[in-house]
């Protein structure tokens, strides 16, 4: 059996990662029935004391408190440093008991720093590296940067993280498909039209430029997050969800992927100016602090991509997403193609008949034409709800427990990492070119109005 994770070193402990989704996620997990003791220790450049850091994690495990929370967060140490030092490291190591996680909560590229860092040191028996997305910037740097950290431990120590793999809804995509003939069969370009993954937010940068304006929305969420739900939407079904099963099955899917129109133009960009949303007037992208215009980095994008295979030849997968969208919309829908026949007779409202799957909140709506109640031969459509549950962890919960069991189910292998560059490379492209204009929309609106 593989030995538990006994100590969390977060690299780049003060940043918002940290503070927003990391420490929350370890809260919810160790108040869950799958929590376990963790010894944790913050490092990063500020300076900052034990008792405050103690007092941080406090804060952050505030909304899921626990006894074992409270333990942990008590018993968790700061230490000011340099993460791409191999001394700062070292002193790491040093503070640590038993198989150590080392946490990349860092912008990639000190990530890779740090890697040329470590390749100094003997390091920890057993060490997993945590590495957050984006893995690399581009195919040759996530090529580059795998290599690298091979070098240093072997695969089953690296554990990529994608928090939207332990987003319940998402992992749902498993039961929902794999476990119902009425869904499964679906499926596939017989049935389906178009099948568009959609995860537009409210929030606008909220600070990190530093990070985002290199990344734009095409790297922040289509690279990895919004590929990885493609994967487990379209892949075949799996004989096991074990690691290797799944991981594997997601792969072939991912590698069998590519952009609609291969000179990258199925795409969009849109940037938002000032605007209102829920009240709160926002800048325009352009006058938030730390960002440089002449980037032109886009905070909405939307990728049409292709499957090759038998299954899905054909249907168009639509991928998008934006900050500072009026309305938050975070859903795989699947339009199904009109029955092949409808009996003459038979009347009733036109458009798509769709299955909608919401990550947020956690739902499922599926249309249905039934006869009507006034004129039984009057089609009308209602709608079969389910509601998925919002299962007992967090996103980051759940990955961290992974992660900690030293189970890499849920880590992003490094094939996988490399074919999300492959399949976005034609539109980096492409918008590099100049060949897909930059729209401005209204932040609080739902897009540039041209691309509807
Ligand atoms: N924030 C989010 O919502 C999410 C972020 N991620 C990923 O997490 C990673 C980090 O993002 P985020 O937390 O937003 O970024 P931040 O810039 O907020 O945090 C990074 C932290 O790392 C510190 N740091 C930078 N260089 C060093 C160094 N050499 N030694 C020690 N500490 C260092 C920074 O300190 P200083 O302030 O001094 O620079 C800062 O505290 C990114 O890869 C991002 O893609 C993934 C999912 C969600
Ligand atoms: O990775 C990221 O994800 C968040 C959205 O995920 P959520 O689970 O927190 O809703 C996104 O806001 C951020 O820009 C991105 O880096």
């Amino acid at each position: 059996m593989t030995e538990r994770i006994e100590t969390l070193i977060i690299l780049g402990a003060g940043g918002d990662l940290t503070s927003r989704l990391l420490l929350p996620g370890l809260a919810s997990l160790l108040a869950s029935t799958r929590g376990e003791s963790v010894h944790l220790i913050g490092v990063d450049r500020g300076e900052m004391t034990d008792a405050a850091w103690t007092s941080r994690v406090t804060d952050a495990f505030e909304a899921q408190k626990s006894a074992l929370g409270t333990s942990v967060a008590e018993a968790s140490v700061y230490l000011q440093g340099d993460a791409t030092n191999a001394d700062d490291l070292q002193r790491a190591f040093a503070a640590a008991t038993g198989r150590v996680a080392l946490y990349f909560a860092l912008p990639p590229a000190v990530t890779i720093l740090v890697v040329k860092a470590l390749a100094k040191l003997d390091l920890p028996k057993g060490i997993v590296f945590a590495l957050e997305k984006p893995f690399g910037t581009d195919l040759a740097t996530a090529k580059a940067l795998n290599r690298r950290v091979e070098k240093l431990v072997p695969e089953e120590q690296v554990f990529r993280v994608d928090h939207f793999l332990g987003k319940s809804t998402v992992l749902n995509l498993l039961g929902l498909r794999f476990a119902n003939r009425i869904i499964e069969p679906l499926f596939s370009a017989s049935n389906v039209e178009k099948v568009e993954i959609v995860f537009d937010e409210q929030l606008a940068l909220e600070g990190r430029a530093g990070y985002y304006d290199k990344a734009g929305a095409l790297v922040d969420m289509i690279q990895s997050h919004l590929l990885l739900v493609l994967a487990l939407t379209a892949m075949e079904p799996p004989a096991s969800v074990d690691a290797d099963d799944l991981r594997g099955g997601m792969a072939q899917l991912l590698r069998a992927t590519r952009s609609w129109e291969k000179d990258g133009t199925s795409s969009h960009r849109g940037r938002y100016t000032a605007g209102t949303i829920a009240g709160r007037e926002l800048p325009a992208y352009t006058d938030e602090q730390g960002v440089d215009p002449e980037l032109g980095t886009e905070t909405l994008a939307e990728v049409v991509l292709a499957v090759d295979n038998w299954r899905w030849a054909g249907v168009p997968f639509v991928l998008r997403s934006g900050k500072a969208i009026g309305a938050a919309r975070q859903e795989i829908v699947v339009t199904l193609r009109d029955v092949p026949h409808l009996p003459v007779g038979l009347h009733g409202p036109k458009g798509p008949v769709q299955l909608r799957i919401s990550m947020k909140p956690a739902t499922l709506e599926l249309d249905l034409m039934v006869n009507g109640e006034d004129d039984p031969f009057e089609l009308e459509r209602v709608v079969l709800a389910a509601d998925l549950g919002a299962g007992e962890l967090s996103a980051y919960g759940e990955v961290l427990a992974g992660l900690l069991d030293g189970d890499p189910t849920l880590s992003v292998r490094g094939d996988v990492a490399e074919e999300c560059w492959r399949i976005l490379a034609p539109f980096v492209a492409a918008w590099k070119r100049g060949d897909v204009p930059l729209d401005g929309y209204a932040a609080g609106s739902t897009g540039p109005t041209s691309w509807s």
